[in-house]
């Protein structure tokens, strides 16, 4: 063979060694990276696991936490709000009234014409609009002049259906989804803002002293009959309908519960005890925290860098604003330290709560068998032109963890309630039945967090005593049960005989 085709050979074969060489690297390199991201994906299991026993302690600690922050003020993280609210609706209702529904995301008007126990809701109409970001990090008036402006404008589409009575005035239940120290039924002031709000100057004011004067300000005359939390509203529009109902929970853009408490067992109500023995608790549970949740690396940094650091702890590991934002940030770790989605970070994956929680119960939900919808939603939110069928199970593997985890601690909050009241356990034989009214988007909308959570708290029931307890969705229970409420303390009742509280 001449020289130059041994040199040529030989070049041949060295290129080809390289060529092999290079690939066995990038193949051990991708392989490494590939670890990596298991590594990452285990682990993130790891933390965030929530066996049947851990759940147990959990539930312990809330009903340890109830009793602390009954007991008195600032006794808990776990506000246990006395609502005012000692008497949930009868059913005899009747009349016209309006509701306003500030949620941390949305915000809805309603007005329902009520008709007793006979026609119940005889008619009702709404309207849902979503707040924009700027007025949640604004000025007080700001916030409230844009809902008194939407209330306005929804009270002068008023048909002939709902006709006020001559000489009326016009009556609302105010749903204000924010933690407030009630000072009587229809007045409270905000303690602090949660969710994605942070406006300085509405902290430590009367919320409905707040509307009362955006109202005057756009012209609108209404009376506030009735300030509720939405946990309230949804347990009064809930036990409306069903009078076995005794707790409500919100599982919406934040979390919380309400329940009915005995009122002989709340030490720091020094007020007249209720004819009906009994008071509602907002518990504010979002703001529980215990040695025993489950908090990953993610949550930690999730909650420093919030608007509300060291807040609301429960709220930022089950409820909507966040679950999204945690598969975030364990995607971002998987890119930057395992390469997940190539050699360079997709831009957009830096942007905080760029993944909302409606994404990623799309994903979740994704039985097509190339998990084309997973494909899909990274390319569109994330801008990952390609992605393998490997890397959109790793995405739904993390969907599950984190959803799992919400759900399941959602139903040890419900677990420690029932035991505070005494519903965690049939007695002689017998088990009272329990309801538990739910709402939120997120609970009506994710099926696996939903489903979750009630087979969680059968688990943690047992059969025997889970027969007596069910799980309801009020959807919009907070909008009829703030009319309900303001119905029954309407300025036009009658004034009963005996008085509504005898003396303590
Ligand atoms: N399809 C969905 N899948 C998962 N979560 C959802 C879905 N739709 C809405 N959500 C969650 O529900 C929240 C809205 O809850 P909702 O109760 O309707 O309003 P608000 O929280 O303002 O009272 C959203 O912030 C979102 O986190
Ligand atoms: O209906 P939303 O906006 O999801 O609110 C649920 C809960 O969100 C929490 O952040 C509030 O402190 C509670 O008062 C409220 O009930």
């Amino acid at each position: 063979m001449g020289k130059v085709a041994v040199a040529t050979t030989v070049v041949c074969s060295v290129a080809v060694c390289a060529a092999a060489a290079l690939i066995v690297r990038r193949r051990m390199q991708s392989s490494g990276k590939w670890a990596r991201v298991i590594e990452i994906l285990k682990a993130f299991e790891e933390d965030c696991a929530t066996p049947i026993a851990k759940l147990r302690q959990v539930a312990d600690a809330m009903t340890v936490e109830m009793h602390a922050g009954l007991a008195s003020e600032g006794g808990s993280k776990l506000k246990m709000l006395i609502s005012y609210v000692d008497n949930l609706p009868s059913g005899d209702e009747t009349g016209f009234f309006y509701a306003l529904d500030l949620g941390g995301t949305n915000f809805r008007v309603m007005r329902v014409l009520l008709g007793g126990k006979q026609d119940r809701v005889v008619k009702r109409e709404f309207k849902e609009e979503s707040i924009p970001p700027h007025l949640m990090t604004g000025k007080s008036d700001e916030l409230f002049d844009f809902i008194a402006e939407v209330l306005a404008k929804f009270v002068a589409t008023e048909g002939e259906d709902f006709h006020l009575p001559p000489g009326k005035q016009r009556e609302l239940g105010f749903t204000f989804s924010f933690p407030v120290k009630q000072t009587s039924l229809s007045s409270g002031t905000l303690i602090n803002w949660t969710k994605g709000f942070s406006i300085e100057d509405t902290v430590g004011q009367d919320v409905v002293g707040e509307l009362v004067k955006a109202m005057e300000r756009v012209g609108l005359d209404m009376r506030v009959a009735a300030l509720v939390n939405d946990t309230i509203g949804t347990l009064a529009g809930g036990r409306y309908t069903n009078p076995d109902v005794v707790v409500a929970v919100i599982l919406g853009t934040g979390t919380n519960a309400a329940y009915v408490e005995r009122a002989h067992a709340i030490p720091k109500w020094h007020g007249l005890l209720p004819k009906s023995g009994e008071m509602v608790i907002n518990m504010e549970w979002g703001n529980f925290r215990s040695s025993h949740l489950p908090l990953t690396e993610y949550d930690h940094s999730l909650d420093f860098e919030s608007l509300n650091p060291g807040e609301q702890i429960l709220e930022k590991i089950i409820s909507g604003m966040y679950l999204g934002e945690i598969l975030r940030r364990v995607l971002l770790k998987m890119a930057e330290e395992a390469a997940f989605f190539g050699d360079v970070v997709p831009p957009k994956l830096r942007i905080p709560f760029i993944i909302r929680t409606p994404n990623m119960s799309a994903m979740h939900s994704d039985t097509s068998p190339d998990l084309k919808v997973v494909g899909n939603k990274l390319k569109d939110i994330l801008e990952v032109p390609t992605s393998s069928l490997k890397m959109r199970k790793v995405v739904i593997s993390l969907c599950n963890i984190i959803a799992s985890r919400g759900a399941r601690l959602s139903a040890a909050g419900i677990y420690g309630i029932l035991k505070k009241i005494g519903r965690d356990a049939s007695k002689d034989g017998e088990t009272q039945k329990s309801v538990i009214a739910m709402d939120g988007g997120l609970f009506e909308h994710y099926t696996q967090f939903s489903e979750a959570m009630k087979s969680s708290l059968k688990e943690l029931l047992g059969d025997e005593v889970a027969e007596s307890v069910e799980v309801i969705l009020s959807n919009d229970g907070s909008g009829v049960g703030a009319a309900l409420l303001a119905a029954s303390h309407s300025q036009y009742l009658e004034p009963e005989e005996d008085s509504e509280t005898s003396q303590s």
